[in-house]
C-alpha cells in the first residue's frame, strides 16, 4: 500500500512523461463484492488494496450473534434463495457436496474457499475503517482520490489511482415509523429485521411482523413455530414462490433462462403479464391466502418461502393488511380491523443505501439525492472514471456472479479498456433504463433490474457475451443449454477476456450436480430425464402463443 505524495506522483508521471494509467485501487468491503473486485484487479495487472471494517471477510454472510455496527446482520436461520448452480463465482463451482439452497455458513465456507483458492486474503486490511474518500486536488488531471482510513484509533491518508466501493446495500435499517401514527405510544418492543437472530426469546407471545419481504416471511414463517401468534401486514403484497419449482427443479434454474428472457420482452406485454400471473398463481392461488400484489404485473422480487402458505393455512401466521395506526398494546389495519395484546412489532422493512465515508455522497446520488450511476456501477458526472460502486443492483439473478461481471467491466474502465460514452449519452441511457424500471418494477428509482439483460449488456461491453447463432453452428449442445437452459454464471467466463477453460464443462454438468444433491435415494427405473426436455414441454405454452405471435404479425 503506498502512501502517495504529489511528488512521488510527479516523478513517476516524469518518468513516463504521461498521466500514468490506473494502477493501485482501493476495495472498500470484503464481502463477496469485494473479493470478486480483489480479483477482478489482480486479473487486469492491478494492485488492489481492500478494507474491512470487521475481522473477517464474507460480508453480510460471516453471522454474528449480534449486529455490528456498518455491517449487514443476518438471522441465524438464513438459508440462500439462489441455488449454487446459479449464485457461484462463474470460474469457481461450488463443491459438489454442497446442497443446492443453502445455510448461511455453508455459503461462508464457499466464500472462504474461493478467497483460499484465489490467494485473496493478503490484499485485504482487517478491522479498519474507511472513514473518507475524497478526491486528491488534482484528481482532475490525474483521477487519483485520497482514503482516509482507522484502524487501532489512528488515522492515516492514502493515495490511490481509483477506487471500488463494495460496503453492501443491507446496512441501514429502514424504519419508517413516520408512516405508523401511535408508534411511540406502543408499549411492546419494536425493532428492525436486521437485528433479529433468532426466536427463542418470542416463545408464546404475540407478533405483529411488517412487511412481506423474504425477511418479513422468513422471521414470520420462524417465530410461528413457537410464539402463540404471528401477524405479517402487507402495504402492497407480493407473489411467492418456492425454491422447490417445476419438477422439482430449483426455481432459478427454470426461470432464469435466455429464451425466458426473450418471451418476457419480445411478447406483448398483455401476453408476458397473462404468462407471468399464470406463472405465479401456479402453486396457489395467492387471494385466497392474501398475499395477491397490489400490482400482480409487476416483476419487483418475489418472496421465496417454501412454508409461508402452509403456515398461514395452519392459522400460525395470519396475514393482515398495512397498519393505519399503533395503539398503546395494540395495531389498527387499513380494513379496520384490530389485534390487541401484541407484545412485539419487527419492521421487517428493508434498507436504505448510504455512503457515509462519501466526502461528497452527491458523486453517487448526483440526482435528486437519489443513487445515479451509469450501468449500476459508475458516478456518469466524474471528471475521470476512477470510482465503481459494485453489487448495487437487486435482479432475480444472484449476487455474486453480478459482482463478479460488475468488477470485471469497472476494471477495463479504469484501464480504458472498455470506454465510457460522453455523460449527455450516459444520463441519456440512465433516464431510460429508469423509464424500463417504471414499467416492470413500479418504480423508476429502484435498483432493481432484468438479470439476463443487465449481464448481457456488461457481457456485451467487455466482450464476453456468448454468441447464440455461431454457438448453434459450432457447439450446439452446448448453445442448447446456454440458451434454453438456467442462464447460469459460467457463461460469462466462456470466451474473451476472463475466459475460463472449465466453463464449458461446468455448464453441460450443472444438472448433474444439482440433480446429485436431492436424488440421494435411487429407484430403479427413474428417469434420468435430461431436465432440458422438460424444460422445454414447461416452454410449451409460451412458445405456441410466440408463434401465434410471429404469425400474425
Ligand atoms: C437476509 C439476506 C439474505 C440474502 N440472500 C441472498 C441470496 O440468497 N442470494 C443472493 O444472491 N443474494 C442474497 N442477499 C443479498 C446479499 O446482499 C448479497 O448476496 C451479498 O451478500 C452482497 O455482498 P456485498 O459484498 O455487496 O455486501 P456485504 O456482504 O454487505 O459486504 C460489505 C462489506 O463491506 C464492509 N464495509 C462496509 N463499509 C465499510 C467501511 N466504511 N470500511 C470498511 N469496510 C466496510 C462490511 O463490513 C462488509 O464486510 C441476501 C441479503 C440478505 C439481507
Ligand atoms: N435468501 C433469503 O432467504 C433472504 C433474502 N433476503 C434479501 O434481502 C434483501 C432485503 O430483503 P428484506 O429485508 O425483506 O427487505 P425488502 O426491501 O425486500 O422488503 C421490505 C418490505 O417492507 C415493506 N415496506 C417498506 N417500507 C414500508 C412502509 N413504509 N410501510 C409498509 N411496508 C413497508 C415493503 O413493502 P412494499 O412491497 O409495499 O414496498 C416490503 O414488503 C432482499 O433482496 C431479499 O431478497 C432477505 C431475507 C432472506
Ligand atoms: N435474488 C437474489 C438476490 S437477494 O437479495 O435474495
Amino acid at each position: 500500500m503506498r502512501t502517495g505524495s504529489w511528488q512521488d506522483w510527479k516523478k513517476r508521471s516524469s518518468k513516463q512523461g504521461k498521466v500514468t494509467m490506473v494502477k493501485t485501487v482501493a476495495v472498500i468491503g470484503a464481502g463477496v463484492s469485494g473479493l470478486a473486485s480483489i480479483k477482478c484487479c489482480l486479473d487486469e495487472g492491478l494492485e488492489p488494496t481492500c478494507f474491512e471494517r470487521s475481522d473477517g471477510i464474507g460480508g453480510l454472510w460471516r453471522f454474528t450473534e449480534s449486529a455490528e455496527e456498518g455491517r449487514a446482520s443476518i438471522y441465524h436461520s438464513v438459508f440462500t434463495n439462489s441455488c449454487k448452480e446459479m449464485m457461484c463465482f462463474p470460474d469457481f463451482p461450488f463443491p459438489e457436496e454442497f446442497p443446492n439452497y443453502m445455510h448461511n455458513s455453508k455459503l461462508q465456507e464457499y466464500i472462504q474457499l474461493y478467497a483460499k483458492h484465489f490467494n485473496l486474503v493478503k490484499y485485504i486490511k482487517f478491522k479498519t475503517l474507511v472513514s473518507k474518500i475524497r478526491k486528491r486536488p488534482d484528481y482532475p488531471v490525474t483521477g487519483q482520490w485520497e482514503v482516509v482510513i482507522e484502524k487501532d484509533g489512528k488515522v492515516e491518508s492514502v493515495v490511490f489511482d481509483a477506487v471500488m466501493i463494495c460496503s453492501g446495500h443491507h446496512v441501514y435499517p429502514n424504519i419508517p415509523k413516520n408512516s405508523f401514527p401511535g408508534i411511540e405510544k406502543f408499549k411492546g418492543r419494536v425493532f428492525h429485521s436486521r437485528d433479529y437472530k433468532g426466536p427463542e426469546k418470542f416463545k408464546g407471545k404475540k407478533v405483529l411482523v411488517i412487511g412481506l419481504g423474504n425477511s418479513g416471511c422468513d422471521i414470520a414463517v420462524e417465530l410461528s413455530a413457537t410464539a402463540s401468534q404471528v401477524y405479517l401486514s402487507s402495504r402492497s403484497g407480493s407473489w411467492v414462490m418456492s425454491r422447490v419449482w417445476d419438477n422439482g427443479y430449483p426455481w432459478d434454474m427454470v426461470v432464469i433462462s435466455r429464451f425466458e428472457t426473450f418471451l418476457k420482452n419480445t411478447l406483448p406485454t398483455a401476453i408476458s403479464d397473462w404468462l407471468y400471473v399464470k406463472q405465479m398463481n401456479r402453486w396457489f392461488k395467492h387471494e385466497n391466502y392474501g398475499l395477491m400484489p397490489l400490482n400482480r404485473t409487476s416483476r419487483k422480487e418475489p418472496v421465496f418461502n417454501d412454508d409461508l402458505p402452509s403456515r398461514i393455512a395452519c392459522g400460525t401466521v395470519v396475514v393482515k393488511p398495512n397498519v393505519k395506526e399503533f395503539r398503546e398494546t395494540s395495531a389498527i389495519f387499513q380494513d379496520g380491523t384490530a389485534q390487541e395484546g401484541l407484545d412485539y412489532v419487527i419492521f421487517a422493512t428493508g434498507y436504505s443505501f448510504a455512503y457515509p465515508f462519501m466526502e461528497d455522497e452527491s458523486i453517487i446520488k448526483c440526482r435528486n439525492d437519489q443513487v445515479t450511476l451509469y450501468k449500476s456501477i459508475v458516478p456518469p458526472l466524474l471528471e475521470k472514471p476512477t470510482l465503481a460502486v459494485i453489487g448495487l443492483v437487486q435482479s432475480l439473478g444472484a449476487a455474486i456472479p453480478t459482482a463478479d461481471l460488475q468488477a470485471r467491466w469497472a476494471v477495463r474502465v479504469f484501464k480504458g479498456l472498455c470506454k465510457l460514452p460522453p455523460q449527455s449519452s450516459m444520463m441519456d441511457d440512465i433516464d431510460e433504463k429508469m423509464g424500463k424500471k417504471l414499467k416492470w418494477y413500479g418504480q423508476s428509482d429502484t435498483i432493481q433490474t432484468d438479470y439476463v439483460v443487465y449481464m448481457d449488456e456488461l457481457a456485451s461491453s467487455i466482450g464476453v457475451k456468448p454468441n447464440i447463432p455461431v454457438l448453434f453452428l459450432t457447439d450446439p449442445k452446448l448453445a442448447l443449454q446456454v440458451y434454453f437452459g438456467p442462464c447460469s454464471p459460467y457463461q460469462f467466463r466462456l470466451s474473451g477476456p476472463g475466459k475460463w477453460d472449465g466453463a464449458r464443462d461446468a455448464i453441460l454438468t450443472q444438472w448433474d450436480r444439482t440433480l446429485k444433491a436431492t436424488r440421494t435415494r435411487a429407484v430403479k427405473g427413474d428417469q434420468n430425464s435430461f431436465p432440458l426436455f422438460s424444460m422445454l414441454k414447461i416452454l410449451a405454452l409460451p412458445l405456441l402463443l410466440l408463434a401465434i405471435f410471429m404469425m400474425f404479425n
